[in-house]
């Protein structure tokens, strides 16, 4: 099956639009995980048991597990997602971008060493720097379009024949790279006029990632509202920091949970 028929069936059978980040942070882990030598992999495998049942989708953060020296346990936690939670994808997190050559090397890095179902990728570098993702049938290729920072402001604003980039890349996605169905777009929830924009130019069956609700402060039905497809679907909405350290304390796993179905229900009430 793929990615995009995953999601779609993930979106019918949890009734959820949430994505889950993992974003492990050992500064933030609750006092129980100290000293533990796979904590990173046990506070993740704590959070998606936890929250998979307001879940569709996790996406892991894979600067967290490099910067730690930790990518061992990402692999295990893939395993784990996949075994455990099997209707649910994972999307790797990794905004890689750079010529084929690298690029055939950073999807193996996604697809083959850590199974991933997507990976977000930067499409700065054009076709040939997208391609080798694409060749991955049924996998899910993310590519970065208007990010919910606001310095994504300084190029992606830019206007190319009175045409902003973020639109540009919207649609050479939609009109040129999507042969087989695998793209999806990133468009952050910190900038609903945006996203609307972007949900008009690709339409309704591109799936859009939208990270910036929680602790960046996106407005949740104003999201909603902006990329829903006409199904009331279409959207992975992610929330990291939000749902991981909703409690720093014993209850962190009863927290999470909460924080998660909270997010659910404030989504689906805007649809
Ligand atoms: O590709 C992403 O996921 C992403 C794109 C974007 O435009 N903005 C953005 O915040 N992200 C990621 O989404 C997560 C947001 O985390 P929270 O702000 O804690 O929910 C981080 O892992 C970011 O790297």
């Amino acid at each position: 099956m793929s990615f995009t028929q995953q999601l779609s069936q993930s979106w019918t059978t949890t009734g959820s639009l949430l994505t889950v980040g993992l974003d492990p942070d050992p500064t933030r882990f609750p006092a129980e995980l100290a000293g533990r030598a796979d904590r990173i992999f046990d506070f993740c495998r704590g959070i998606v048991d936890a929250t998979a049942p307001y879940a569709s989708s996790f996406k892991p953060q894979i600067a967290y597990f490099a910067a730690a020296r930790a990518e061992d346990q990402l692999e295990a936690l893939c395993n784990y997602i996949s075994e455990n939670h099997p209707g649910h994808p994972i999307i790797l997190d990794a905004k890689r971008g750079d010529i084929g050559s690298t690029a055939e090397q950073y999807a193996r890095e996604a697809f083959e060493r850590y199974e991933a179902d997507a990976v977000t990728v930067n499409p700065y570098m054009g076709f040939d720097s997208v391609q080798p993702y694409l060749a991955w049938r049924g996998k899910g290729v993310i590519l970065l379009c208007r990010t919910s920072n606001p310095g994504g402001s300084d190029l992606q604003f830019l206007k190319s024949d009175g045409v902003p980039l973020y639109l540009h890349v919207a649609g050479l996605a939609a009109d040129k790279w999507n042969a087989d169905g695998q793209c999806a777009l990133v468009v952050g929830a910190t900038f609903p006029a945006e996203l609307a924009a972007v949900r008009e130019r690709v339409g309704d069956s591109m799936p859009l990632l939208i990270p910036g609700i929680g602790a960046q402060g996106g407005d949740i039905p104003a999201t909603v509202a902006a990329g829903r497809n006409a199904s009331g679907t279409g959207m992975m909405i992610s929330s990291s920091r939000a749902i991981l350290y909703a409690s720093g304390g014993e209850d962190w796993k009863v927290a999470a949970a909460e924080a998660a179905r909270a997010t659910r229900d404030a989504i689906n009430a805007a649809r």
